[in-house]
């Protein structure tokens, strides 16, 4: 049976007090630090959180954790293992802003939040757990609640939230009207609950007709009939004559025919109009979901498009940002800027030389690579594409790039040979295989293709996991052609994948001309990587005289370099199966 959140809270107190001396509690750092620990004692059995330890969870090592002096105001926890019931503990921080749970096994109620509770609260997403309860949320100051596929149920009443811009609680159990505050957001904010009516969705009376007919078809009453029936507008169906459900059907049929026929004429007229090279066409950038009008978020941000954890970023104040130059590749050169409230983000200026205005399929394809969270994925948190200016706003990786620890210089290789064991390379590997399944199995159509693998785009964060960087970028830009050129096949890959091959390595299929990428190409390129990884390994164990310990697992994994490598697309293994192969080896 699951504890109440305040027994974690008890206990952890208790344990911290009786573990630390007087002296050791005077340096505890942040009010927050109590609260923290009891979640993690309550909600994290598969130990995710284990660089929450020590007095300071503002020291910057506690996975997940933003502050700002010294006060916790964001916790970006997604895709964590997280369960139970302690999420309250988490709503009680008192300066907390962004709050991120996402794809949990979180199950508490929400109790209710108000100004007085969450003064600052500006973002909470829930979605995908196991939240139940209704909602009591009272707060002026939420601009986004995604609680979206969760068990929450009861009516919307309690749902006071003036100012929000982006609300999704589909898929729970609510029932009743849609209050006139919340019918600005699309059907898609409300779609797949038990028996909610009102715009967007159908009106109330709709659904009590839907309701009438479906009792008097059926002998059981089923519980959305009941549900609707009770809690949609009492007015009755007798009301309305033959002739007005004649009409309103005769409407129907005319809405949908006019709809219908305006959307195939903007197909045909996109058609004709859009200055679309012929590759792109059979590119990504077709068919990316998106609730969203582009320009007028635009406008809404001064240029800059925020998603998920970047709301709080503004184009004026990142443009003052001090910076710092990471590094400068093909696409652009890349700037670690520290924010004014001492959040720190890389920002990636993109060569007007290599990306021409590519308009709407440009921010098609952000707004899909904007949606990408997992651990080993670098996090897209706004992009800006207006008044000729391209910047792409990610989290800031502080370990550098795989391409830096395998070419760090010759003074820093006797380090090296220290922190890039065996152990890490594969950590390594595992992390950049996970990220890039991820993004090949992210349910968007068509599927997405990262087009541009490599050591620069295998960032490594704060706790060491590797992230997949800059998904699909290269596929905008203008000339790939050098990017892609392929020597001929070479024989014997392991050998080959050690020479100076440190940017992007194509497969051979798309050699001499401007080739489109797919998932099986990025297949090949993560294969190179890999070569690169364990031929650096054999390199720095011959120089080192090591004792050659793990061979046969080096083996074994270059043969997982070679199945991706293989010549002919359709032989290469797909990224699930490359890291069900590789986990074999941790
Ligand atoms: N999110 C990030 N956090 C920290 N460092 C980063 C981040 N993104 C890029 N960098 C650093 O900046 C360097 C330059 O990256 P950038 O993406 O601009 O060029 P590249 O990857 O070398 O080439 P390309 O332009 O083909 O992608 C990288 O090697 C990396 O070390």
């Amino acid at each position: 049976m699951a504890l109440p959140y305040y027994y974690y809270f008890s206990f952890s107190f208790f344990l911290l007090v009786s573990i630390v001396t007087p002296h050791e509690l005077s340096l505890v750092h942040s009010q927050d630090l109590f609260p923290l620990l009891s979640f993690k004692a309550s909600a994290d059995p598969r130990g995710v959180l284990r660089t929450w330890v020590g007095l300071n969870p503002c020291s910057g090592s506690w996975i997940g954790v933003k502050c700002y002096r010294s006060r916790v105001v964001a916790i970006y926890l997604d895709n964590s293992s997280l369960v139970g019931s302690a999420t309250p503990l988490l709503l009680g921080l008192g300066q907390l802003r962004i709050l991120s749970l996402r794809r949990n096994a979180l199950n508490s109620t929400i109790s209710l939040l108000t100004n007085l509770t969450n003064p600052n609260l500006r973002h909470l997403s829930l979605s995908h757990n196991q939240f139940s309860g209704t909602l009591n949320i009272t707060l002026p100051s939420l601009l986004s609640f995604r609680a979206e596929h969760n068990n929450f149920f009861g009516g919307l009443e309690g749902l006071k939230l003036p100012k929000m811009k982006d609300l999704n609680i589909s898929n729970n159990n609510f029932v009743g009207e849609i209050s006139f505050g919340l019918s600005k957001f699309p059907r898609s904010s409300f779609e797949g609950n038990l028996a909610l009516c009102g715009s967007p969705l159908s009106s109330c009376i709709d659904s009590l007709r839907l309701s009438n007919d479906s009792t008097n078809t059926s002998s059981s009453p089923n519980i959305s009939s009941m549900t609707s029936a009770s809690f949609c507008s009492s007015r009755s169906l007798t009301k309305f004559g033959i002739t007005a459900l004649l009409a309103i059907g005769i409407g129907d049929i005319l809405v949908i025919s006019i709809s219908l026929a305006i959307v195939i004429g903007l197909y045909i007229w996109l058609r004709k109009k859009l200055l679309i090279p012929p590759s792109s066409t059979t590119s990504n950038l077709r068919v990316i979901e998106s609730d969203r009008g582009y320009s007028e978020e635009k406008e809404k941000n001064g240029g800059l498009v925020c998603f998920e954890g970047g709301e709080e970023l503004k184009l004026e104040t990142l443009l003052k940002a001090s910076a710092e130059v990471l590094g400068k590749g093909v696409s652009g050169s890349t700037y670690k800027a520290i924010l004014d409230d001492g959040i720190i983000v890389a920002v990636k200026r993109l060569s007007a030389l290599q990306f021409p205005s590519y308009g709407k399929n440009f921010d098609k394809h952000m707004h899909a690579i904007g949606r990408l969270r997992h651990s080993n994925v670098v996090s897209l948190r706004a992009y800006c594409n207006a008044n000729g200016e391209r910047l792409l706003v990610y989290d800031c990786m502080p370990k550098g790039s795989l391409q830096s620890l395998l070419h760090s210089t010759s003074n820093e290789r006797r380090l090296r040979c220290r922190s890039l064991d065996w152990r890490r390379r594969k950590q390594i590997l595992f992390g950049a295989a996970n990220g890039l399944n991820y993004i090949h199995s992210f349910p968007v159509r068509p599927l997405l293709v990262h087009a541009n693998i490599k050591p620069s785009n295998i960032l490594i964060d704060e706790h060491g996991n590797a992230c997949i960087s800059e998904c699909g970028l290269m596929r905008f830009a203008a000339s790939t052609n050098t990017q892609y050129f392929v020597p001929s096949f070479p024989s014997n890959l392991f050998y080959e994948a050690s020479s100076a091959w440190h940017g992007h390595r194509p497969a051979p299929e798309l050699s001499g001309r401007r080739g489109t990428a797919t998932q099986e190409s990025d297949v090949y390129s993560f294969g190179m990587v890999l070569l690169e990884v364990v031929r650096d390994h054999k390199d720095v164990e011959e120089s080192s005289g090591g004792d050659g310990e793990c061979e046969g697992e080096v083996m074994g994994m270059a043969k997982v370099g070679m199945l991706c490598t293989a010549e002919r697309p359709e032989d290469r293994p797909k990224m699930s199966q490359v890291v069900r192969m590789i986990s074999e080896f941790l």
